[in-house]
């Protein structure tokens, strides 16, 4: 069925038009942007890779989730040019703490001015290299081969498992696993991962895209959609929300 301004093959019922009007209508009637998240937005429009910019919707849902539960750990995996970090930071008190991973230590100097303008870079702790190591070191785990150490074990020698409030997972596709299995480690009960990018522009759906990010991305979706550790809403919001509420 072609998409004919009332229908079309995806079953949304109306057109792309009149959902992107819809769109922009949830972003006039609710956006409330600091003026420090504008600036950064219109920074990082200018940048070559700028569509790995978050979504402002999905990550203000994720900051009132913050305040709501008086949270002060975040865990923030994949910062970019830190619209992420800074959102999440602003949902903290100021004894809060956001962990910002990233493998690139150019591209969230873009953001650094901008958290400083919003008063919350002393909240966000970047920490560059590979999240996977990042996550683990801040939880004491060693990977080096010659040192065999109970993964649990170090974790609670640490302090730090169970005692994150949010996980934000947005870097490389093929260690989202990974990244929430980590997560799940590091928070409380009650914690709330959220997963972006679980729709990925519709490929999730199409069995016939095997691309290894789309594999890896409808795997977990599949995983976590049945996982009994935690409570689960797939929300049809930026490019596609989990979240996952640790049980
Ligand atoms: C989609 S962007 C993050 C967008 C960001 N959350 C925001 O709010 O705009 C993905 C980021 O993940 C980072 N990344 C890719 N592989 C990584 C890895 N192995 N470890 C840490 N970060 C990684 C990239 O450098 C990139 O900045």
């Amino acid at each position: 069925m072609a998409d004919n301004g009332i229908t079309n093959d995806f079953g949304w019922g109306k057109s792309y038009w009149i959902r992107n009007k819809i769109f922009k209508y949830i972003d006039d009637i609710s956006l409330r942007l600091t003026d420090a998240q504008v600036r950064l937005r219109e920074v990082t429009f200018n940048q070559p890779m700028c569509r790995m910019l978050s979504d402002a919707s999905e990550m203000q849902l994720l900051q009132n989730l913050l305040i709501s539960q008086n949270a002060k750990k975040v865990l923030d995996i994949g910062v970019y040019t830190g619209y992420s970090a800074l959102t999440l930071a602003l949902g903290l008190p100021k004894d809060g703490k956001v962990i910002a991973c990233d493998i690139d230590e150019e591209m969230p100097s873009v953001g650094k001015p901008l958290w400083k303008q919003a008063g919350v870079e002393d909240i966000i702790d970047l920490r560059i290299g590979p999240a996977v190591d990042t996550l683990s070191e801040s939880c004491h785990v060693m990977s080096t081969p010659h040192r065999i150490i109970n993964f649990s074990d170090a974790l609670l020698e640490n302090g730090e498992e169970g005692s994150y409030d949010m996980a934000f997972i947005d870097a490389d596709k093929t260690s989202y696993d990974t990244y929430y299995e980590q997560s799940l480690k590091l928070l409380r009960r009650g914690g709330i991962i959220a997963v972006d990018n679980t729709l990925w522009s519709g490929k999730v759906i199409d069995d016939e895209n095997t691309e290894e990010d789309t594999v890896a991305i409808r795997k977990l979706n599949q995983k976590i959609g049945k996982d009994p550790r935690v409570n689960v809403s797939l929300l049809m919001l930026g490019d596609g929300t989990m979240l996952a509420f640790k049980k």
